[in-house]
């Protein structure tokens, strides 16, 4: 099993980003480290009460692929876990690699996985817009989850079979009635907990991370799928492969990291 700090870094200069922005003491991802986790009992089970018709589009923003949700209304909220407020889903994507050694962000004991799922919403009860949640402090909660080899994902391969209409950068198609509830783990009881930031630009420190400590199994073929995606669109001469989209781990600078189980 590959290790976070062994494995080939050949990704895309831009997946380095800024190694922390300028003054950032709470940036994302981060290596998880179990034996340093604080158990908190006051951290409650997770309420995810998505629904299924506020699924509107997918489309391949040239970073990722992005499942997005209408948030105009509380249809499909985040409650509880670490939260104190209820937040709306917006947007779900993936973080891969060019092979299954790595492509997650997060790592656990500097475990690699092959991909890791964002389930990206904001803060309704304090926010009447993504664009001014992403701003603030408690603005933002993502749900991490670890994406490893194995059987078959049938949910999952709702989604795998419209990539190929999305190959390029900036291709948007139709995509309804996807309950992302079917990507969470069976179990959704024990996570960590911590504050970090978005991944990618503008890396803005304003999530409220809940990592999921069960991966969901998908099948190889599922994987490849991913990493016919391109990063480029279909006027570039030299066309890319989107695969290593993932940001390396970010210093902890002294964030604890709790976990909701002992
Ligand atoms: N990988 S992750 O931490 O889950 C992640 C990383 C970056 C983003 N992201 C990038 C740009 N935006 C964005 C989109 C619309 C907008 F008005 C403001 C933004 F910051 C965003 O939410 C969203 C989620
Ligand atoms: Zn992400």
């Amino acid at each position: 099993m590959q290790k976070a700090a062994e494995h080939n870094m050949n990704i895309h200069p831009m997946w380095q980003g800024p190694l922390a922005v300028p003054g950032g003491d709470r940036q994302s991802p981060i290596d998880i480290i179990q034996r340093k986790s604080v158990f908190d009992s006051e951290l409650k089970p997770l309420v995810p009460d998505y629904d299924p018709d506020t699924c509107q589009q997918m489309w391949n923003n040239g970073y990722s692929f992005l499942v997005e949700y209408d948030d105009t209304t509380d249809k499909s909220t985040l409650k509880g876990g670490p939260l104190q407020d209820k937040f709306r889903l917006c947007q779900f994507h993936f973080h891969w690699g060019e092979c299954n050694d790595w492509g997650s962000e997060h790592t656990v004991d500097r475990r690699l996985f092959p991909a890791e799922l964002h389930l990206v919403h904001w803060n309704s009860d304090k926010y009447s817009l993504f664009e001014e949640a992403v701003m603030e402090d408690n603005g933002l909660a993502v749900i991490g989850v670890f994406l490893k080899v194995g059987k078959r994902h049938e949910g999952l391969q709702k989604l795998v079979d419209a990539l190929p209409a999305i190959r390029h950068k900036e291709s948007i198609v139709e995509f309804t009635r996807f309950d992302a509830a079917c990507l969470l783990p069976s179990n959704i009881d024990d996570y960590w907990a911590y504050h970090g930031s978005l991944t990618t630009p503008p890396l803005t420190e304003s999530v409220s991370w809940i990592v999921m400590k069960q991966p969901i199994e998908v099948s190889h073929d599922q994987l490849a799928v991913f990493r016919s995606l391109l990063f480029t669109s279909a006027e570039e001469e030299v066309q890319k492969s989107m695969v290593n989209n993932f940001r390396v781990q970010q210093p902890l600078r002294g964030r604890t990291v709790r976990s909701s189980f002992s």
